[in-house]
């Protein structure tokens, strides 16, 4: 049958036979599992793609990864009036008895499904592309962008994950009902809350209601947001009855940073708790988040990261322990309450789920007022901007009165009205936004891309959007790479596209306007309070690489500095 040796097994790219004859793979000992295979499976791809996709077939032909397949063959010189356009090249897949159509579209359709290129950089048997993936995610994102484009797709062990990196093809992603964050995986695997808690339907959709009503409202916000001020203000009085007054005190960045959101953040949502009794645990957890929130067999969790669970295991104790307590807010109120009720709880669930809030609501933030500090701090004209609204808008607080007020004036409201701040933080949110807006398919579907391209999903592929890309293309930010305090001057971030630092739709992120809030807070409190010095000149630092795609990253190093109280 196969005359032309020459044209076997071998390295040839299609493209570069421009005319007869077929390219084949062939390995006897799969054909012949294949005895009867003279049904023949066409699928046409553009010339651009062709390549790529011989590839991949190939790939996992040889890996014994094409169910019913015999062996193959691809041709860009073969003319049939069924392909789209005279550009297109075609492999043709053997599999099945020529009579039997049913079987031959079940297995070349299940075959050839994916209209986009796989990634072939990287990937190794069983675990996939697990190890770039995990190492640094920007990087073999942006590599695989450079060579495959806006549209490809990798393995993770079994688990097929497609990326979609150009915003015309985000929507179709997100309105389809049946591709969805996986709340249940991060639950279970990031947090430990039980499958059988998380599979109660009406409980979680009561639970999901309360980030709306309590998170987003203009009341409950504005109670949280002069909550937080005090709250801070308070960090602060201590802070500073601790070193004094006028006192230079040598620190650093991210420290400053965790020191005014970590407790604030903890007493505003959680009441009269002491979060620096957690402080360690969450240190060590957040650590390794990234281990966690990758979704790895639970093997790995236990072999590697004991430290860490048990110490994601003492703040759930300590949840537990605290149900309620004076001066929580709504949110905590409700979802405690509604929890202990639930019949479906296992008795480590409220604990679980307290400490998933907790970690949500610091875990980005931290590293957020991190970088809108190292950012604006060291822009002279953006302080200067900054440092005027905030006179005008936002009063200062006594450190001395017990019974200063002012922080009821520290509402969003008044908050937005600081336009240079509202900016400014945008930009950070911009320029170190890295989250991966992952959404996993639960039912067969396909989902039909801005030039039509139908990409078909299977249940259990994981479709993901990559926002970075976006946040640093010229063509959307000019001059992405620069930090301008003022681009979104004017702008309001949800209609501007390719921006999606909070995630977007139905589980777009409920605590982003008080995350906001809070960012802005520190920053402004910091600036009427706080004489500073940045100790070191050489600021060359970037995101710690494996914590990307889960928010804000952390530095990958502090920034030593030293600061005083003001009089
Ligand atoms: C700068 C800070 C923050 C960033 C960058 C951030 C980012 C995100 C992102 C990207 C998502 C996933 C959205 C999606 O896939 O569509 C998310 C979800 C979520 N965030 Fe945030 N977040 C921040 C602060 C907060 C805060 C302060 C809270 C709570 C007080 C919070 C609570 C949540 C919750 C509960 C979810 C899950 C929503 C759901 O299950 O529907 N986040 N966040």
């Amino acid at each position: 049958m196969l005359s032309t040796e020459y044209y076997v097994n071998c390295n040839l790219k299609p493209t570069e036979i421009t005319i007869y004859p077929w390219l084949y793979e062939h390995e006897p000992e799969i054909a012949k599992k294949y005895p009867e295979t003279d049904g023949k499976w066409m699928q046409f791809y553009h010339k651009s793609q062709l390549n790529v996709m011989w590839d991949l077939a190939k790939t996992k032909y040889r890996a014994g990864q094409l169910e019913e397949i015999a062996f193959m063959k691809v041709s860009t010189g073969y003319y049939k009036p069924c392909a789209s356009s005279s550009d297109d090249g075609v492999i043709l897949l053997y599999c099945g008895p020529s009579h039997d159509e049913e079987n031959i579209m079940k297995y070349g359709a299940s075959n050839t499904s994916l209209p986009i290129p796989f990634v072939k950089n990287g990937c190794l048997p069983i675990i996939g592309h697990l190890i770039p993936f995990l190492k640094d995610k920007s990087k073999f994102i942006f590599e695989c962008q450079r060579s495959y484009g806006s549209r490809f797709f990798i393995e993770l062990f079994s688990q097929r994950m497609i990326f979609l990196l150009d915003p015309n093809d985000w929507s179709p992603v997100i309105r389809n009902p049946n591709l969805s964050l996986p709340v249940k995986d991060f639950g279970t695997k990031t947090f430990g809350i039980s499958r059988g808690f998380l599979d109660d339907e009406p409980i979680m959709n009561e639970i999901h209601r309360y980030f709306k009503l309590y998170l987003q409202s203009t009341e409950s916000l504005d109670f949280l947001t002069a909550r937080f001020s005090k709250c801070v203000r308070d960090v602060m009085i201590q802070d500073r009855a601790r070193i004094g007054c006028h006192v230079w005190h040598p620190y650093s960045l991210l420290e400053l940073s965790h020191r005014m959101i970590f407790e604030a953040s903890g007493r505003t949502l959680f009441g009269d708790i002491n979060p620096l009794l957690l402080e360690k645990e969450f240190l060590l957890f957040d650590k390794k988040f990234h281990y966690f929130a990758s979704l790895l067999p639970d093997f790995i969790y236990s072999l590697f990261l004991r430290r860490e669970m048990d110490a994601r295991s003492n703040m759930t104790a300590y949840f537990n322990a605290h149900p309620h307590s004076d001066n929580e807010s709504e949110l905590v109120y409700h979802r405690a309450k509604r929890i202990l009720e639930a019949e479906s709880r296992q008795p480590n669930d409220l604990g679980a789920s307290q400490t998933s809030i907790f970690w949500a609501s610091v875990g980005n933030t931290i590293p957020a007022t991190f970088w809108s500090l190292f950012y604006i701090l060291r822009d002279p004209h953006a302080l200067q901007k900054i440092n005027e609204e905030i006179c005008t808008h936002l009063p200062p607080f006594s450190f001395s009165d017990p019974n200063d007020k002012s922080f009821e004036f520290w509402t969003s409201g008044n908050i937005a009205k600081c336009v240079y701040l509202e900016s400014a933080i945008n930009e950070v949110l911009r320029i170190k936004g890295t989250p991966m807006v992952s959404r996993k398919c639960y039912q067969d579907t396909q989902i039909s891309l801005a030039d039509g391209t139908m990409i078909p999903v299977r249940e259990n592929d994981m479709v993901s959007l990559f926002p970075e890309v976006m946040h640093s293309d010229p063509n959307y930010f000019p001059e992405p790479e620069i930090y301008k305090f003022d681009r979104f001057l004017g702008k309001t971030t949800d209609t501007i596209k390719g921006f999606l630092t909070f995630g977007s739709g139905k589980t777009i992120c409920p605590g982003r306007h008080f995350a906001k809030n809070e960012i802005k807070i520190c920053t402004a409190l910091i600036l009427q309070n706080i004489d500073y010095e940045f100790l070191e000149t050489n600021m060359n630092i970037s995101c710690v690489k494996n914590r990307v795609g889960f928010g804000i990253a952390p530095p990958d190093c502090d920034i030593p500095i030293r600061y005083r109280y003001k009089e």
